[in-house]
């Protein structure tokens, strides 16, 4: 992990993946280190390493075995997994991140190979502090920490101890996105159990084979992972990932003021779709003030887009309340109303009143999608749903009948859970859409145009808001933290031309995560939590991003 006095020696140093070079260890290297003997005599540089690195990726015969092998050059060699990953962020980021993620996760238990980050059990809450100490790391050697209790994976659900691959994943975005530190940043799963019967029932399960801890009993694990952390690790960033909707909010309710931590899920994605939406504003001419926003799926992530919509229209002049008035929200229950049974305590904000959709007489009847759209007339439609195939022509279609460029955001991951495929809403409305996915998607040709689907997920967020809140060492996040984020993000955007995306492309993801970290880093002076003098942001930026080569 970070750089400790006690450089290891011998095999020990081969084993240490933040250290070991492999074959580019020089003769010289070799004699002092103790490797004499240890490695063929051929020496070859990062360049040439990665070149084979590349080769034998292409070698895989599908996404996931690629996604194993690059973890297996992961617990090698740090320094060259993250040369690869910076090198070919386009073609690698879907491998070890959304969508192929996803598989790896379902897979965890069966292509088990080596651990990675801390594991902590609701079983041994007297474990916790032990865990992190045995990591061997100072009070100042920890930047950022991502943890998930994986009830709500991607869209995919339940996949207890399997989900330490997304907090893994995404730190690998975080290193080759913002030059987030590897051996500063630490993946945490919190073993909680899981309701997922299927693992419970497999015998290769490496989790705990029980059902989900709740209650008094989650929460105080939860707290022992809060405490011990900021006790021994006091710089560190909490990221929170991939809870469920029963959890998610409720833990950044508890800790959002107190502690420097965010949940992506919530205000990452709330983010990343205020950027979209800032931009097809932008290219349609209308106003965030005139926006009509129905959000399919109203769980953590579709509650956050709505949260942040509201805001940003009531910087554009709105009052709250006329904000809250201009977005529709559904779940499993259809339109949520006042009425509707089972509301969560966030969404109760959005439920319409019944009046609106009903003559009063007798019990309303649950409002799908196509009515409201219908009625509504929405310029904006996001899914958060993970119902695949939800947004149909028929949805589209008329959602395009009244409105010139309507913005359809099927943002529901991996691509299986999608809402609608971006081909098929251009084709439908024309062209006219404009169009972003939660999962990277190729370009559409239609009518002799090439329209470039923007991949609207959080990844363009976090690692710079990470990388501004490190640089300004902010005691914590404020929503203006995230406004800034958007907006530096949004204005990134080439939007002229027939076709172009909303959002920058992943491939200048490094350069987009840089703006994003300087923007976020004077919002959180401005807002005054940032602890760190901030004289040059642009150059702090820069010097504060690890580059992938050899020590
Ligand atoms: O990880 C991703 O690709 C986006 C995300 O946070 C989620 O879907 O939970
Ligand atoms: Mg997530």
């Amino acid at each position: 992990m970070a750089p400790r006095p006690d450089v290891p020696h011998g095999r020990a140093l081969l084993a240490d993946a933040l250290r070991n070079k492999g074959v580019a260890f020089t003769r010289e290297e070799r004699q002092r280190h103790g490797l004499v003997g240890m490695l063929p005599p051929g020496v070859l540089s990062l360049d040439q390493q990665a070149r084979r690195a590349w080769e034998q990726l292409q070698a895989q015969p599908d996404d996931l075995a690629k996604n194993v092998c690059l973890e297996q050059l992961h617990d090698r060699n740090e320094v060259l997994y993250h040369r690869l990953l910076t090198e070919h962020l386009k073609e690698l980021l879907p491998i070890v991140y959304d969508p192929t993620v996803g598989e790896a996760i379902k897979r965890y238990s069966h292509e088990y190979r080596r651990p990675r980050g801390v594991y902590l059990s609701v079983d041994h809450p007297q474990d916790v502090r032990p865990a992190f100490e045995a990591l061997g790391l100072g009070p100042d050697d920890v930047d950022l920490v991502v943890a998930t209790d994986a009830q709500q994976i991607l869209g995919i659900g339940d996949w207890g101890v399997g989900g330490m691959q997304i907090s893994v994943g995404k730190l690998a975005v975080y290193t080759a996105a913002a030059g987030i530190h590897p051996g500063r940043a630490v993946p945490v799963m919190l073993d909680v159990g899981t309701d997922n019967q299927a693992l419970l029932n497999d015998p290769l399960y490496v989790g705990n084979r029980h059902s989900r801890a709740r209650g008094k009993e989650y929460d105080a694990f939860v707290a022992a992972y809060v405490d011990t952390v900021r006790d021994l690790f006091p710089r560190a960033l909490l990221h929170w990932e991939d809870f469920g909707p029963g959890n998610g909010r409720r833990l950044l309710d508890a800790y959002g003021e107190k502690v420097c931590t965010f949940n992506d899920d919530m205000q990452g994605t709330g983010a990343i779709t205020l950027s979209c939406v800032l931009n097809a504003a932008r290219v349609s001419g209308t106003p965030m003030r005139e926006q009509r926003v129905v959000v399919f799926g109203a769980g953590t992530a579709g509650v956050g887009i709505a949260d942040q919509l509201r805001d940003a229209m009531v910087r554009d002049g709105l009052e709250r309340d006329e904000a809250v008035a201009r977005i529709w929200c559904l779940d499993r229950q259809g339109l949520l109303l006042r009425s509707t049974e089972g509301l969560r305590d966030y969404q109760r904000l959005y439920a319409r009143p019944d009046e609106e959709w009903s003559d009063g007489s007798g019990k309303p009847k649950p409002i799908g999608l196509e009515e409201v759209v219908d009625r509504v007339r929405p310029t904006v439609l996001v899914g958060t749903s993970t119902v695949h195939g939800a947004f149909t022509e028929e949805v589209v279609r008329s959602m395009a009948a009244h409105v010139e460029r309507p913005v359809v955001l099927p943002l529901s991951n991996p691509t299986e859970k999608i809402e609608a495929m971006p081909e098929d809403v251009l084709r439908w409305t024309d062209g006219r859409a404009l169009v972003a996915a939660g999962v990277p998607l190729p370009p559409v040709e239609l009518n002799g145009t090439s329209y470039v689907v923007a991949q609207a997920n959080n990844a363009l967020i976090y690692p710079g808001l990470g990388l501004g809140v490190i640089v300004s060492r902010a005691s914590r996040i404020t929503d203006g933290m995230f406004q800034a984020a958007a907006e530096a993000l949004a204005d990134l955007a080439e939007l002229s031309g027939t076709g172009a995306p909303l959002l920058p492309q992943v491939e200048n993801l490094r350069a987009s995560s840089a703006t994003v970290a300087t923007a976020v880093a004077r919002r959180a002076a401005g807002d005054g939590v940032a602890r760190a003098p901030l004289d040059d942001v642009v150059q702090q930026v820069q010097d504060a991003m690890w580059q992938p080569e050899y020590a």
